[in-house]
């Protein structure tokens, strides 16, 4: 198939062969990290367990529950908004518009859990189904990017994505060709960036608490700690939905089988990993670490928090009073690049505070697994790679005025070490 008139973007993830060796990697490394968190040596590096058969993937009923999951989530979405943003302009000039209504979906939605479980339903029982509702996520997640990748074909050129219309298939598939697919003003890629992946992962914390509960007496520390973070975190990327508008993934990422399976599976069933290995190896936790561990979060979070509110205060008005104090340095696109205050501190202080808030999630299993600093691995990872994607886009988007944003601020992440 011949790439569409006008791609010329370079190749990322290794081009064809690392899409492809990621597509495998990424659903066997979700595999191996749910059988390892309920094993006795938890060993992250050593092998699984067993190799579950398609008897125990596979089950019609985690299907059903994964689909009304997604059915439950769609409807809240569609549930009147108290905001209707714009996003960023496309190439055809226009802006699409979207309902800020996350945070009001997590709450619709604890209250039908709450009703759910004071009705009889068998949360805790949730634990039990990790594995074959991972598998039919993961299933849904390669259906629905097939799909994808069809309805892309009748998309306009204009609505393509930079990145993932090189005219490999493989490739292409991964990345997700269209940018923002869309049926009517159901956005598919925003839709799934917030709701069912990340209101899935608290509702699995919730679940493995409760087990906990019900097989300990009580939840230990670790594990309210571990829910308390977590659901901190989600609740602010719900509270703070406008801001996702303007991440990559939104303006330049196509919505391909990455997104997907990254929304619908690698971060419920990855991300929940803290609690799942808490749920079967109890750690003690006094108050003392505890209240230390909530410091390290706290900060994270300051951190985080601070960072990315000033740089979209500073994209929505840079008269704000908040920011109109701040130095910045003009870019031949008429945007100005903030050069003092958090942004001046390092070129990227928000992934600073979320990679500490990683470490504290990690922080209340102990010292003896690594299994449970798997997230803070990967994320580190996942960062530097996405802090050097941000960088190659932001050169290009503003040349030199980029590059004396790097003299001015040399670090990247962490001052004086990254
Ligand atoms: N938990 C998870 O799995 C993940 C969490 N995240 C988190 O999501 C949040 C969003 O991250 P992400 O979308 O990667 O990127 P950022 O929010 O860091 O946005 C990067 C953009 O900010 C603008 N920018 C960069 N430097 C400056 C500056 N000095 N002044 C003003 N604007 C600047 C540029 O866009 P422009 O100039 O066009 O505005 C740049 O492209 C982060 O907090 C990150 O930690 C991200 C990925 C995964
Ligand atoms: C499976 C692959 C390794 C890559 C998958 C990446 C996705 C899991 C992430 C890509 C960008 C994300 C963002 C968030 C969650 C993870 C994914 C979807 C947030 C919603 C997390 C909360 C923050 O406040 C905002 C983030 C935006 C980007």
């Amino acid at each position: 198939m011949a790439p569409p008139q006008g791609s010329r973007a370079p190749l990322e993830f290794g081009g064809p062969l690392g899409a492809a060796a990621l597509m495998l990697l990424l659903p066997v490394t979700m595999f191996h990290l749910l059988l390892v968190a309920r094993s006795g040596p938890a060993r992250l590096l050593g092998p699984p367990p067993y190799l579950p058969g398609l008897e125990e993937l596979w089950s019609p009923w985690a299907l059903l529950l994964c689909l009304t999951w997604l059915g439950l989530q769609a409807a809240l979405y569609l549930l009147p908004a108290r905001k209707v943003a714009e996003g960023q302009e496309l190439k055809d000039k226009s802006r699409l518009r979207y309902p800020i209504n996350g945070f009001q979906a997590l709450v619709l939605t604890a209250l039908l859990v709450g009703l759910g479980v004071s009705a009889g339903l068998p949360l805790s029982a949730l634990p039990e189904m990790l594995l074959p509702l991972a598998f039919a996520a993961t299933l849904t997640a390669f259906i629905f990017s097939l799909l994808l990748y069809l309805k892309a074909l009748l998309a306009p050129a204009s609505a393509l994505a930079p990145g993932g219309n090189s005219g490999n298939l493989i490739y292409d598939f991964f990345l997700g060709r269209e940018l923002n697919p869309r049926i009517c003003s159901f956005d598919f890629k925003y839709f799934c960036e917030l709701r069912p992946g990340l209101i899935g992962w608290v509702l699995i914390n919730l679940a493995l608490l409760i087990q906990e509960a019900e097989l300990r007496g009580s939840p230990s520390l670790a594990m309210w700690l571990v829910n308390g973070f977590q659901l901190l975190y989600v609740g602010d990327a719900l509270w703070y939905e406008e801001a996702v508008l303007t991440t990559m993934d939104i303006i330049h990422d196509g919505f391909g089988f990455m997104l997907a399976f990254g929304d619908l599976a690698w971060v419920p069933f990855t991300y929940s990993l803290q609690a799942q290995f808490l749920l079967y190896h109890p750690q003690p936790l006094g108050w003392p670490l505890a209240s230390f561990i909530c410091l390290i979060n706290a900060v994270g979070y300051y951190i985080f928090r601070g960072a990315n509110s000033q740089k979209n205060t500073f994209r929505k008005n840079p008269s704000d009073p908040r920011v109109a104090d701040l130095e910045t340095i003009s870019t031949a696109t008429g945007r100005r690049l903030l050069v003092s205050g958090w942004w001046g501190m390092v070129r990227h202080p928000n992934y600073l505070g979320d990679l500490i808030m990683a470490l504290a999630w990690s922080l209340p299993c102990g010292v003896f697994h690594l299994l449970p600093y798997f997230y803070f691995l990967y994320f580190t990872a996942l960062l530097v790679h996405r802090e050097d994607r941000d960088e190659r886009q932001c050169r290009q988007k503003y040349g030199l005025a980029w590059h004396e944003y790097c003299r001015r601020v040399p670090y990247r992440i962490v001052p004086y070490v990254y």
